[in-house]
């Protein structure tokens, strides 16, 4: 089968065709202000929790990049109907009797797909629907949300190796019940179960024998079941989980602006002794990477925050000599690494292991970059230890993961000579990402 060598480029993809990007330091400080695009994780939820009720919500504020793409036209051929109308997307749930028997859908590289999606299908007794994905996706951990699902009596087959996709997965007569997992490798895979489980023929009981990575994933899995209709009992370590059988209700929803893309903004600024305000984000949100204000707080920025924007202000010099556990906000461990290059001592950033299973081995896409650029860094199982130095000029590869090339970028608006190979893969979650940059007075120019 060839599927898997398909790419994630979508019709909301941007930067097709460009094979590098060059990016000039910023000469001078600024102080503007900037809008963030809709969360990718929001998205995503909302897509399916939708996509999964009996009636049409209406969402505004979504996000439109490949991950939003390909989970849309999954939805849409397994029969939710989705419908652009001005600046609101009205999706109409899918009638379970007229899901397709047999069917094949393309997920592109979206995590969030590839675990929320197989529970909910898991539900479906008449249909047996097959989820291919790039190649980057296929070989990323799966099997442990597979696992629980089989313990919940859902089928699960493999059509190439064991454990990757693409898989094929359909609901029995006796589904929900009891399961353990751990969560130590993915929060998504308890999200995943999470969704599905009040459309399973039982109620659900979810234990977890470990700790879970990245937690608040799973406070806005929960919050968001909660918007269309449905409760989850928790304890306090979330440990257990309860959910009774419903059915998802439609919502009206404002969803939420990206924070994860919100921190290279504010990153920026740290890094140029410059000042951003960043309009129109939730500042109570349950998305992690808003912990990041804290850090760069703690290597020296200034920080406004309102109910609805922060203003970040970069010092002169940025702090180092610090360790910073970012478990619970790793997607920004690559943005804080590339910042730590150009602080006043070493940086040590711990607690991130599981990010060597993202879009790339994240953990050594950050030891290369930085030895590239002739930053000394011990890498670590975890994390790294980055010593600031002399940074030369260099052409870095993004691994074709769009959070490499949004912190990589970073490095551009400081050193000279900087190119990024590959600058599309952006549109996993930010397809405007150069634009926004180029808005903010940053020079980028685009070869082809
Ligand atoms: O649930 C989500 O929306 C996400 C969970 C996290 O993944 P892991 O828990 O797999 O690390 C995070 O890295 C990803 O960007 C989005
Ligand atoms: C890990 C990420 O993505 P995914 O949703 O594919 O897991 C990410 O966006 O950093």
């Amino acid at each position: 089968m060839t599927i898997n060598l398909k790419s994630a480029q979508s019709p909301w993809s941007s930067l097709d065709g460009v094979e590098q990007l060059t990016l000039h330091p910023i000469n001078q400080p600024f102080n503007k202000e900037v809008i963030i695009p809709g969360s990718k994780s929001v998205t995503n939820r909302a897509f399916i929790l939708a996509g999964f009720s009996n009636g049409t919500s209406k969402l505004s504020g979504y996000l439109k990049s490949d991950d939003t793409y390909w989970c849309m036209e999954t939805l849409k051929k397994l029969g939710a109907t989705f419908e652009i109308v001005e600046d609101e997307i009205h999706i109409t749930g899918i009638d379970s009797s007229e899901l397709p028997d047999k069917e094949q859908v393309f997920i592109g590289s979206a995590g969030t797909t590839a675990r929320f999606l197989p529970g909910i299908l898991g539900t479906q007794e008449k249909s047996e629907i097959t989820i291919t994905s790039t190649e980057q996706l296929a070989v990323r951990p799966h099997q442990t949300l597979h696992e629980a699902l089989k313990q919940l009596g859902v089928e699960v087959k493999y059509l190439e190796e064991e454990g990757q996709l693409p898989v094929t997965i359909k609901g029995t007569p006796q589904t929900g019940g009891k399961v353990s997992i751990a969560g130590n490798q993915s929060s998504q895979f308890i999200s995943g179960l999470l969704m599905a489980a009040p459309l399973f023929n039982r109620p659900t009981e979810i234990e977890l024998t470990t700790n879970i990575v990245q937690s608040a994933y799973v406070d806005i899995t929960i919050e968001m079941m909660n918007q269309f209709g449905i409760k989850v009992d928790v304890s306090e370590d979330y440990k257990h989980m309860k959910v009774e059988q419903g059915q998802y209700k439609p919502a009206t929803l404002p969803l939420e602006a990206d924070l994860s893309t919100a921190c290279y903004f504010m990153a920026l600024a740290a890094l140029n002794h410059s000042t951003i305000k960043i309009n129109h984000l939730n500042m109570e949100s349950h998305q992690p990477d808003l912990e990041v204000v804290d850090i760069l707080e703690r290597m020296g920025a200034t920080v406004e925050k309102g109910s609805d924007y922060v203003v970040i202000s970069g010092p002169e010099q940025l702090k180092g000599d610090l360790t910073i556990d970012m478990n619970a906000c790793s997607d920004q461990a690559l943005t804080i690494g590339t910042l730590a290059a150009f602080a006043d001592g070493p940086i040590t950033i711990t607690g991130v292991e599981h990010i060597r299973h993202h879009e790339c081995n994240r953990v050594s896409a950050l030891t290369e970059s930085l030895t590239q650029l002739g930053i000394e860094v011990i890498e670590h199982h975890d994390g790294w230890t980055i010593t600031p130095g002399q940074i030369k000029a260099a052409t870095l590869d993004t691994f074709d993961d769009h959070r490499v090339a949004m912190s990589l970028s970073l490095m551009g608006t400081k050193v000279d000579g900087i190119k990024l190979l590959d600058p599309s893969c952006v549109s996993k979650t930010c397809p405007n990402y150069f634009e926004m940059l180029k808005s903010l007075g940053i020079s980028v120019e685009y070869n082809e």
